[in-house]
């Protein structure tokens, strides 16, 4: 076996003020909505096997072989319906989150850089953490987008940080938050946001609350993804005084044919309608960020299922975005999590003078 080969380390930055940061980490998305697009990006995403747990040599040829031939061309029209002109909901929103947050940490008094990056597709959380390194970042904050703990998502992000890792000569000091779905300041946002809703259009029959589905199995694993959006759904509604009638958790976005967590939010909203339930809101507190699933699956074709099956309003409820008050439960868990790194302390130039210099001889010497 060939021996690891570590990269040469860069000078520390001259004279950068700050050396701990934060990367917001999110899911990723397609850099624009075409299928050769969609077949880079799903072809990373579906090749982890943490998001398919299935056996490598039976997964790669039907993924390869079926559905990276198929699903890109029917993924980029949907994705094309929701594109923005500064480009995919997921990357707007996320982007838009890591500055907000840059600047409230920097109103606290903290110097910390704030960047965003995502797992699959563009920027990498390789290519982020090279950028800070090379900026003189020795201590950094990894904050996952997911409020619940997946192995799907959460633990992935963990394996790409530690992939990165394993190639670096001096490695920064790394922190990883792993949830925060009972978090009081993401709970009030989400109850927030659903109040302000009430207040402008009234408030429907039912609440439905929709997470990203997980395959059944990974429960039954260990996995706390279920319990902790159960949590969630019972703070929100505590949060909003509805009791066990008011509100309903359901799970979307199943992929493939096993069994993935249920109730399903589409057949579920078909049998409210059914039923007689004549007007629901729908909110989907698992995304911090409106992305496809929430503007395509939920706003546009669960939307359709529930008025074709005889309901006559639904409200689908925005993601928390850059709601003020979610700005500030972000900043909030940033806060918490960097404590005992001294982001307050003035950075000792000299110090990162002296590193450079010596830094630099070496290189002269070379
Ligand atoms: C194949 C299995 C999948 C698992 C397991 C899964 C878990 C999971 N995903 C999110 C969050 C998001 N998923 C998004 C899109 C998306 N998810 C899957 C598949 C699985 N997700 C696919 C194939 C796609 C692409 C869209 C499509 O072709 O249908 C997104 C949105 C990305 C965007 O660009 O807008 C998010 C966000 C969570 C939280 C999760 C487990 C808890
Ligand atoms: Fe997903
Ligand atoms: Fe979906």
């Amino acid at each position: 076996m060939p021996s690891p080969t570590f990269a040469p380390e860069p000078p520390y930055a001259h004279g950068s003020p700050a050396r701990t940061a934060v990367v917001l980490c999110n899911l990723g998305t397609p850099d624009e909505p075409t299928a050769p697009a969609l077949r880079r990006y799903l072809g990373e995403f579906l090749s982890d096997p943490r998001v398919v747990e299935i056996p490598r040599l039976v997964w790669l040829p039907i993924l390869h072989g079926v559905i990276l031939r198929v699903r890109p061309a029917k993924s980029a029209a949907k994705y094309a319906s929701i594109w923005t002109p500064e480009g995919s909901p997921l990357k707007v929103w996320t982007e838009k989150q890591a500055k907000l947050l840059g600047g409230h940490l920097g109103e606290r008094g903290h110097q910390v850089q704030v960047r965003y990056a995502m797992r699959y597709g563009n920027p990498s959380i390789a290519s982020v953490l090279d950028a800070l390194k090379a900026e003189g970042a020795t201590r950094i904050l990894l904050l996952p987008a997911y409020p619940q703990y997946s192995g799907t998502t959460t633990a992935s992000v963990i394996d790409a940080v530690t992939a990165w890792s394993a190639r670096q000569r001096h490695v920064p000091e790394l922190r990883f938050v792993n949830r925060y779905h009972d978090h009081p300041g993401y709970i009030a946002a989400l109850a927030r946001s659903v109040r302000a809703h009430w207040q402008a259009h009234g408030q429907a029959e039912q609440l439905v609350m929709s997470f990203h589905g997980v395959p059944e199995r990974t429960l039954h694993l260990g996995d706390p993804y279920h319990c902790e959006c159960l949590k969630t759904g019972r703070l929100l509604a505590q949060a909003l005084g509805l009791d066990a009638k008011g509100y309903r958790v359901t799970f979307q976005s199943r992929f493939g044919k096993a069994k993935w967590l249920e109730p399903y939010t589409e057949p579920t909203l078909v049998a409210m309608a059914q039923q007689g339930v004549k007007s629901v809101q729908l909110i989907c507190p698992g995304f911090t960020g409106d992305c496809i699933e929430t503007l395509e699956e939920i706003d546009m074709e669960a939307r359709a299922a529930f008025t074709q099956a005889g309901g006559e309003r639904f409200e689908y409820i925005a993601c928390l975005n850059d709601r003020p008050e979610w700005i500030r439960a972000l900043t909030d868990i940033a806060e918490q999590h960097l404590q005992g790194w001294p982001t307050r302390e003035p950075v000792n130039a000299q110090a990162l003078d002296d590193s450079r210099q010596r830094a630099l001889a070496q290189g002269a010497r070379r």
